[in-house]
């Protein structure tokens, strides 16, 4: 039976197709897809979506897998299996902001593109704040004076550096997840387990 694989469109899609190649894949077809967004391969299609929507088609079974951050996982809990790690996407969640905004005495308000995860992050911490919701360039709101901090995605740290903020805390290490749709695992295990167990063969032996 063919495999249904939903991949995040931008970063994750590009590193996700390397590891892919890394692994002796063909992967041709998706290079060259254009801007198509359905891709039929030899054993596979894969469909580029964004992330909450790679989880979405995933727990709905209209892909049986898909490759999407952690980020999304945690933020949103969709119902899909979260098979395993990928070695790629590696980036953290932290509270970020200016250091002369850390102890204001009153409640602070926190921008983020993440609420659900700032606000158990704050509960775990006891403090009270509020929280506003940002869809990008998370980093402006408290140099507009938006917000007191953010709690946002850290790679490099150079986001944060060109635009005068530091890390306050950090909140949680994110890497790129196989998903599973659940029945999938069941009804197509003996098409799934053989690329399932090559993709995880790499993780552990990396
Ligand atoms: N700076 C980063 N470094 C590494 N991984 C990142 C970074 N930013 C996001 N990611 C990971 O890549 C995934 C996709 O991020 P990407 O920025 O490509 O799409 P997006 O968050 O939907 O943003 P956009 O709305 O700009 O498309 C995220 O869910 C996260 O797991
Ligand atoms: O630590 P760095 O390597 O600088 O990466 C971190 C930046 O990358 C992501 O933003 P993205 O580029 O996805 O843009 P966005 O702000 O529109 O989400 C994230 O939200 C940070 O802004």
């Amino acid at each position: 039976m063919k495999i249904n694989i939903a991949l995040t469109k931008g970063r994750l899609e590009k590193q996700f197709l390397q590891y892919l190649k890394s692994l002796g894949f063909n992967i041709e077809p998706l290079e060259n897809k254009g801007r198509k967004l359905f891709v039929e391969a030899e054993e596979m299609t894969f469909i580029f979506a964004k992330g909450v929507d790679v989880a979405t088609y995933v727990e709905y079974g209209i892909c049986d897998l898909g490759i999407i951050g952690e980020d999304i996982l945690v933020e949103y809990q969709p119902d899909v299996f979260d098979l395993l790690p990928l070695p790629f996407g590696k980036c953290r969640f932290a509270l970020a902001g200016k250091k002369s905004l850390e102890n204001v005495q009153r409640k602070r308000r926190i921008a983020t593109k993440y609420p659900n995860i700032t606000h158990r992050y704050f509960r775990q911490k006891q403090e009270s704040v509020d929280i506003v919701k940002l869809e990008g360039s998370v980093e402006l709101a408290p140099i507009l004076g938006l917000a007191d901090a953010i709690v946002d995605i850290v790679e490099t740290g150079t986001t944060l550096k060109e635009n005068g903020l530091e890390i306050l805390d950090e909140v949680q290490p994110i890497t790129a997840r196989l998903i599973a749709n659940r029945s999938a695992l069941k009804i197509k295990k003996s098409s799934l387990d053989p690329f399932i167990k090559k993709l995880q063969q790499e993780v552990i032996f990396k």
